[in-house]
């Protein structure tokens, strides 16, 4: 694990170059790159200024960790909001779970599909090249919330979930396939992130769904912001 403490002033911009740096490695081994991307307002900025980066963009498949089930133009669409900063400036391939030709349920069988047929496989769940995660401030992960039905998903790859306290669904990668990355980065922002990031290292066992990554995945990488 690598913890990178990163002051507020200057937190994008390192995490641009660590992400950056990253997807340099990645380039120079493969020709076909896997990265699921989460949502949220955390990586925005960060993807908007590495869409400037001279990368060998056309090599990247891009999918997302999590959706709201909106549609694509909606404020609240994760991949929306990522395609007019990141994806509409670079030449990668891009994979919305939502697709407005489908319902949501059936967007989700598609996007299912898609995932087994792009991404390498290990006992029929994907592995992405690195999966970039987020976390709320009640320590959610992807669109995995407490105390919701799809924290219990162990066979299906995606799935919907309904979180009550949202009064809303979302879409949602679920643990097999986020603990089986080759390599995850995490980036949190704020006060309360950093104090359930600390509760999950030095309590263990605590009820936030990051929890199971922490104590199951080994290469993890978090890029947290410091008082
Ligand atoms: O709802 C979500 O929240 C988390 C964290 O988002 P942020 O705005 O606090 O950075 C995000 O990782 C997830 O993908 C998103 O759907």
């Amino acid at each position: 694990m690598e913890i990178h403490k990163i002051p507020k002033s200057d937190y994008d911009a390192v995490a641009v170059s660590l992400l950056k740096h990253q997807f340099i490695k990645l380039q120079q081994k493969k020709n076909k790159i896997t990265v699921a991307l989460s949502g949220g307002n955390t990586p925005l900025p960060i993807l908007a200024e590495l869409a400037k980066e001279n990368l060998s963009w056309e090599k990247f498949h891009f999918f997302m960790v999590d959706e709201r089930c909106v549609s694509i133009d909606d404020a609240q669409s994760n991949f929306g909001n990522i395609k007019k900063i990141f994806f509409d400036n670079v030449s990668s391939s891009c994979y919305s779970m939502v697709d407005e030709k489908f319902t949501f349920d059936e967007s989700i069988k598609e996007y299912e599909d898609l995932l087994l047929k792009e991404v390498e496989l290990d006992k029929e769940v994907p592995v992405f090249d690195l999966i970039v995660l987020g976390m709320g401030e009640d320590g959610h992960v992807a669109s995995l919330f407490p105390e919701t039905i799809a924290l219990s998903e162990q066979k299906r790859i995606v799935v919907r979930n309904n979180v009550p306290q949202l009064n809303m669904d979302r879409i949602t990668l679920t643990y097999p396939v986020l603990l089986n990355a080759k390599e995850t980065m995490i980036m949190i922002k704020g006060k309360k992130k950093r104090q359930v990031f600390e509760q999950m290292y030095k309590n263990g066992k605590t009820n936030f769904p990051m929890q199971r990554i922490v104590d199951q995945k080994r290469n993890i990488s978090w890029i947290i912001e410091r008082e």
